[in-house]
């Protein structure tokens, strides 16, 4: 064998690893990720390092799981849509049967070893979002109302109320206003990219918001959750788990958010057509920083009151 066919085999071996890497959709997994650790560090009980990093790796792997999944059922409409025809199950690189068993066995893997490392709890938590992701949302509520991801964004929020239940073995105040937070962010952060992606939507028959109700109207409630947003995000500032720096964050982040969706709700699509969707796609490129800086703030304040630098909960800031 030469040198030329070595480095061949090598290139091709590389790139299929990267291909069933490339199905556990990692660029929006990552701050999902995020989020379940934040969860899982914040919380007011001591995780053993080792612990805490193999219970984030399970999370990591079951949301990686439930992406191919979704890839799998969706390879129909993944094949139309100009964002999504070059994944690897519409571009051939890989077959419909291999990843709904990576899907699956990663699935099971992951919650059996989150069982095992944490407790169960958490591992019923992520069982239920992998399904909540897959099924509820992928195979059910995406193809049939334009308030799919309005529920089915639930998936996306559990996953900072599955660090909190590995740690702390419950639910609290704390998990179910990061999980709101999350929530009522999904609305927003999707509608402004269906906005600019609409073509694809049309073209691939989901019924997502801009399809089935219009821009106006879509304009128009992605102002509506902003507004709502907005005090839940702030109430997380008053538990146990906020502090100074979550509470300025929070103040300025969800002021832009607003704003943000001000603009681009007094824009007439005609408007948002003749500038190439530019408000949209910066309120959407915002949207992901907003969510980012949130748990990064309350991993500051957590980081404060383990340096015992600042006391807890909100009375801080007054
Ligand atoms: C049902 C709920 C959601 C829907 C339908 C949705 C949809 C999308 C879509 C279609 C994209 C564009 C991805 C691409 O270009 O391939 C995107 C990007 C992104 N989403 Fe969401 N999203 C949801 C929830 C979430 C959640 C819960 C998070 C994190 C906590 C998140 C984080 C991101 C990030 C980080 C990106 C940018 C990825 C990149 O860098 O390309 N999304 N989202
Ligand atoms: C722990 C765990 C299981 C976490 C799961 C978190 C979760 C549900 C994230 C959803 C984010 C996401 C990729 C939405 C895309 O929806 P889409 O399928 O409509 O987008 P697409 O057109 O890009 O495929």
């Amino acid at each position: 064998m030469t040198d030329a066919t070595y480095i061949e085999q090598a290139e091709a071996k590389d790139a299929e690893f990267g291909d069933y890497i490339e199905l556990l959709k990692p660029r929006v997994m990552r701050l999902v990720i995020f989020t379940a650790a934040v969860g899982l560090l914040v919380a007011p009980v001591p995780v053993h390092p080792v612990i805490a990093l193999a219970a984030i790796l399970c999370i990591a792997v079951g949301a990686g799981a439930s992406g191919a999944l979704n890839m799998w059922w969706d390879a129909d409409i993944d094949r139309v849509m100009g964002r999504t025809k070059g994944r690897p199950i519409p571009s051939g690189r890989v077959t419909e049967g291999e990843a709904l068993a990576v899907g699956l066995g990663l699935s099971g893997l992951s919650v059996v070893m989150l069982g095992l490392f944490a407790n169960l709890l958490s591992a019923a938590l992520l069982a239920f979002t992998i399904f909540f992701y897959a099924v509820v949302y992928t195979m059910w509520l995406k193809r049939s109302t334009p308030q799919n991801i309005v529920i089915g964004g639930a998936a996306g929020a559990f996953p900072p109320m599955i660090g909190w239940a590995v740690a702390t073995g419950g639910v609290s105040v704390e998990s179910v206003l990061m999980f709101a937070l999350i929530f009522l962010w999904t609305p927003p952060h999707f509608w402004a990219l269906a906005l600019f992606r609409n073509e694809d939507y049309v073209a691939a028959k989901v019924p997502m918001m801009p399809v089935s109700r219009g821009g106006r109207s879509t304009r128009r409630q992605i102002f509506v959750y902003a507004l709502v947003l907005a005090p839940a995000a702030l109430a997380l500032g008053l538990t146990e788990i906020g502090g100074p720096v979550y509470g300025l964050t929070a103040l300025v982040l969800n002021a832009g958010f607003v704003a943000g969706a001000w603009r681009v709700s007094r824009r007439s699509g005609a408007a948002a057509e003749a500038d190439g969707f530019r408000a949209e796609k910066r309120f959407f490129g915002y949207s992901i920083l907003y969510l980012f800086l949130h748990f990064v703030a309350l991993l500051a304040d957590a980081g404060l009151r383990a340096l015992e630098l600042a006391p807890t909960g909100w009375p801080v800031l007054i």
